[in-house]
């Protein structure tokens, strides 16, 4: 596959994202034709020839207003099928967020594995390869794709924003969750040694039962210090809400929460919360207009298209390319 520029496509609201990231690579994002029946239904083709080629679909799986993921997904699957049907080489979906990684495992009797589910509808739609960022559980992740996957960490990108806002006090990393220690901790770790010096660990317990959660309880020292909140995803902010109030309890000085993937799928508790010093989230979901806080610079956004640029350069030989781009 190496040093052939692939061509890039991107589904109507990825179309930003998509744009940024070839802007990186100094590729063009490639045509395509979509068009809603009256009925619901919808199609969508590419513009450009595919046969032969390496093609890479930009598709951002999360829900938005009057687009659910299910309807995301349908239309990404009908996408790639015809893509493989009119002969491209190798396909690539590139979803810097994925939608049902939460469902990876069964918490009742007979329950659906939904994560599995979906690596089977794409290789059944004869996607090549995915490339994603910061899954909810990359270890079931792995088992349930047969493809190739590419699972990139927006932890480094993370704790350079930290290591411009602080340098010396004590810092300490914390889980909101005991399902989220070894993403933490490896944030931790990451942040360490850019830092230079040792920054402590916490985590806080939380239970969920059909949708209700309990717990609460801090297992570590947070009094006096700075608490990171690191977690992949802020879906109501229930989680990351609770945890900064455990940490406030203990005595923190200032807590931030920093979460890969913001969905915000209920009000803006989180970012309205006064316990919390800064929210900072990645652009893998666009993020929600906020001008009060963004004024303030309680809100922050990073930018992951050059890591994804980064390692489509890398897998597709457009090194030059891209460092002229950049
Ligand atoms: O913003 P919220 O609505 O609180 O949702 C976000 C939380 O949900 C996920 O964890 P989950 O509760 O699924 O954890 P588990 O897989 O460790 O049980 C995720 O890791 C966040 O911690």
């Amino acid at each position: 596959m190496a040093d052939e520029a692939p061509l890039l496509l991107a589904l109507h609201e990825s179309h930003a994202f998509a744009t940024r990231v070839a802007r990186h690579l100094a590729l063009p994002l490639g045509a395509l034709a979509e068009h809603r029946y009256e009925d619901g239904e919808y199609k969508c083709r590419p513009l450009d020839p595919v046969s032969g080629r390496n093609v890479v679909v930009f598709s951002g799986l999360y829900p938005e207003p009057g687009l659910s993921v299910h309807d995301k997904l349908c239309r990404m699957l009908f996408l790639c099928a015809a893509i493989k049907d009119a002969g491209a080489r190798h396909l690539q979906v590139v979803c810097p967020y994925l939608c049902y990684t939460r469902k990876e495992r069964r918490t009742q009797a007979q329950d659906p594995v939904i994560t599995r589910y979906i690596a089977t509808m794409m290789e059944a739609s004869r996607i090549d390869s995915l490339m994603t960022m910061d899954v909810h559980d990359q270890a079931a992740f792995d088992n349930a794709f047969r493809i190739p996957t590419q699972h990139l960490e927006s932890a480094p990108i993370f704790a350079e924003q930290v290591i411009r806002w602080r340098q010396g006090e004590s810092i300490v990393v914390t889980s909101p969750d005991l399902g989220g220690i070894k993403r933490a901790e490896r944030f931790r770790q990451i942040l360490e040694g850019r830092i230079g010096h040792w920054i402590g660990h916490a985590c806080v317990e939380k239970y969920r039962r059909d949708e209700a959660l309990s717990g609460g309880m801090l297992i570590g020292k947070v009094e006096g210090c700075t608490v990171i909140l690191f977690d992949d995803l802020i879906s109501t902010g229930t989680t990351l809400l609770r945890a900064a109030e455990a940490c406030h309890a203990g005595g923190a000085r200032e807590i931030y929460a920093m979460a890969t993937h913001g969905l915000f799928t209920a009000s803006n508790i989180l970012l309205e919360s006064p316990l919390l010093k800064k929210v900072v989230i990645s652009d893998s979901v666009p993020p929600p207009t906020l001008e009060s806080s963004l004024k303030t610079g309680h809100f922050e956004v990073l930018d992951i298209s050059e890591s994804i640029a980064l390692a489509l350069a890398t897998q597709y030989g457009l090194g030059g390319q891209r460092d002229a781009a950049i």
